[in-house]
């Protein structure tokens, strides 16, 4: 796995009278916080560039490939929601394995992929369990997991930490910082924890009415010279 750059170009998208236009450059295996108000286009960004969306105009690149008129199975993204990730009536290792295969037809190298992931993210002998026999903390974990065998260039986190408590949304993000050392996926991640923003991101994309307002790096939008409503709306 490696990161590949992704390009909004224009990205012109309305729900009704809710008009949203995107522009938005990121390097490959950059680590960008999309930060900005409640309804301000957040999510719908990162589902443009997944395919759940498709723009009204405009073109998504990844790679350097134009990917608008791709279905979500076609573009080189995982997505990590913050819940509901996992089927019910699968257990740990199947949910993992629709990474791979979405018929769950896995051969002897795909499990041990599998359990190397599932090692790989702390949840080794959880194989069997169903995500019901988890803590949210572990169904996030198998989420990752299923990213690991995924092995897409590009990896977008709509807040997928924001129900679990202070400490263990640390360690989430230390896990994410530690997949991203060794695999270098590019990662769009949505969080309205300045904390996150400062652990895990290189740069920040600020969103406002459905626009990336700024798009600097994780150092300046934390100093003096940030745009004065990125400051208001961290409140500072
Ligand atoms: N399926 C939908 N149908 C109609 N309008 C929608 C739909 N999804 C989102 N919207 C509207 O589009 C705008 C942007 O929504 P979006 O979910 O992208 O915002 P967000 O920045 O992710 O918000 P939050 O921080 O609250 O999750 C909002 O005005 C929202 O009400």
């Amino acid at each position: 796995m490696t990161g590949a750059s992704i390009r909004l170009d224009s990205v012109q998208f309305s729900y009704g009278s809710t008009q949203m236009s995107f522009n938005l450059s990121v390097e490959s295996s950059d680590i960008v916080a999309v930060m900005g108000p409640s309804g301000s286009g957040k999510s719908t960004l990162l589902n443009l560039v997944a395919g759940f969306e498709r723009p009204a105009s405009g073109s998504v690149m990844i790679a350097g490939r134009d990917v608008s008129a791709l279905p979500p199975a076609q573009r080189p993204v995982s997505m990590v929601f913050q819940e509901n990730n996992l089927f019910a009536h699968l257990t740990v290792a199947q949910n993992v394995g629709l990474g791979r295969s979405p018929s769950l037809r896995l051969d002897a190298a795909d499990h041990s992929d599998i359990d190397r992931a599932l090692e790989r993210t702390g949840l080794a002998g959880k194989q069997a369990r169903l995500p019901a026999q988890l803590s949210g903390g572990e169904r996030q974990r198998v989420a990752l997991a299923r990213v690991l065998v995924r092995s897409q260039p590009v990896l977008l986190l709509d807040e997928p930490f924001a129900s679990l408590g202070p400490a263990l949304r640390r360690e989430m993000l230390e896990l994410v910082r530690a997949l991203h050392a060794e695999h270098g996926m590019t990662v769009l991640m949505v969080t309205h924890h300045p904390d996150d923003a400062h652990a895990l991101a290189h740069r920040i994309a600020f969103i406002e009415e459905g626009r990336v307002s700024a798009c600097a790096d994780t150092a300046t939008m934390f100093s003096e010279n940030a745009p004065e409503s990125f400051k208001a709306y961290i409140g500072n």
